[in-house]
């Protein structure tokens, strides 16, 4: 079995065990997990919960169309994310603290940076920070979606070493193994890529969303970040206790490298970008060799229209290189590329800064 070391960890509890007849909420699987977190707790590690089953939860106290509307969903999730916390809250003697999310939360850089500061202030305050998609407020385009890559935008932004994430299956499989009688449980993935997408398959119950393939997702998001990342049974008792022992009891997705800055992780990983800067080879060097800003007389052409702050992509022959925060707006870089910085004031009719993107606010892709 592999073994792991961890000091900050986001946990992620599926609907399947939560809500394992479909709807309600129900404590069967949580007293072990809630064991877990507090025996970590009170040897000095710190956890953040991400826990689905508002939906399930809220399911029965909704009488739906079939198929269910939005309005219909959005109120079963506003039901049953009571349901949820309160289930939650009866395992233990400190205060559990309700986060909800949307993906417009994690884009937006304020809101970010208060949400970072957020969790920090509760662990500080030995709380235990659960959070979910606010299912409530959240159409489809503000979605993220599925509470696994949730759990791997929150272990960004909480600056985890660790995501765990506790489904109704022993890990990543060679197949589906609800389908498939044959299918090996896989221990140890140390490179995320198209062979281990193609392993996975859909949800398994009719509560779960995403299946396989959005907890591999979420793996991949987090240990390129250099977050190690589980697959464990949470249905199995013995799982909490491999745990606590420093075992690996499913499926260890090693980390890659350590931990970026904060600022980095939420370039890289939850901006969606406004456009893209074509840039010269000369201007490609210095930004993957010195570490160096862009500057605008390294700027070939701008595709997409984008606003002074927004994220863009940086292109070098077609090929992404960085992803990064422009200074300027589109408008305004159309007219002073290629230019050299002491003509920048003359072309804009202002005065304005020299560089097109900050070195501190560009990751290398
Ligand atoms: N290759 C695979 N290995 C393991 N499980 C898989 C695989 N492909 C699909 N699955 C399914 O993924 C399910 C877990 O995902 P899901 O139902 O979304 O649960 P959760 O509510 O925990 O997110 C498993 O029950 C299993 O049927
Ligand atoms: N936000 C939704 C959960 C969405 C989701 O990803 O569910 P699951 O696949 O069970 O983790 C809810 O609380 O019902």
């Amino acid at each position: 079995m592999n073994c792991f070391s961890w000091q900050r960890a986001v946990i992620k509890v599926g609907s399947a065990l939560i809500a394992p007849e479909g709807d309600q909420c129900s404590g069967r699987y949580l007293l072990e997990l809630a064991r877990f977190i507090t025996a970590s707790r009170l040897a000095g590690k710190e956890v953040i919960l991400v826990s689905s089953g508002s939906v399930a939860a809220g399911r029965s106290k909704v009488t739906v169309h079939h198929p269910a509307s939005i309005a219909e969903k959005q109120a079963m999730a506003a039901i049953g994310q009571m349901k949820m916390m309160a289930n939650w809250q009866r395992f233990f003697d400190f205060p559990c603290a309700q986060i909800l999310l949307t993906a417009d939360d994690l884009r937006d850089r304020t809101r970010y940076v208060n949400i970072k500061n957020t969790l920090r202030e509760i662990l500080k305050h030995h709380a235990l920070p659960i959070v979910n998609e606010n299912d409530t407020v959240a159409v489809n385009e503000l979605k993220v979606g599925d509470n696994d890559n949730l759990a791997a935008y929150t272990a960004l932004v909480a600056q985890a070493d660790t995501l765990i994430i506790c489904s109704d299956i022993d890990g990543l499989f060679t197949a589906d193994p609800r389908k498939n009688s044959d299918a090996k449980l896989i221990p140890k993935v140390e490179h995320i890529d198209d062979s281990i997408y193609a392993l996975a398959g859909g949800a398994g119950t009719s509560v779960g969303t995403g299946g396989m393939r959005t907890k591999i997702q979420a793996a991949q998001k987090s240990t390129q970040s250099g977050i190690q990342t589980l697959i464990v049974n949470g249905k199995k008792g013995q799982t909490f206790d491999a745990l606590l022992r420093g075992e690996v009891p499913g499926t260890l997705f090693t980390a890659n490298g350590s931990p970026k800055k904060a600022r980095r992780l939420w370039l890289s990983h939850t901006l969606t970008t406004c456009g893209v800067i074509h840039i010269d080879e000369g201007a490609k060097h210095a930004l993957t060799h010195k570490g160096a800003s862009l500057l605008p007389s390294g700027i070939k052409q701008i595709k997409g229209e984008f606003n002074q702050g927004d994220a863009v992509e940086i292109c070098c022959n077609n090929q992404v290189v960085a992803k990064g925060l422009s200074l300027y707006n589109s408008r305004d870089l159309l007219q002073i590329k290629g230019k050299k910085s002491a003509d920048i004031a003359a072309v804009l009719g202002y005065e304005s800064t020299r560089v097109a993107v900050h070195r501190d606010d560009l990751v290398l892709i």
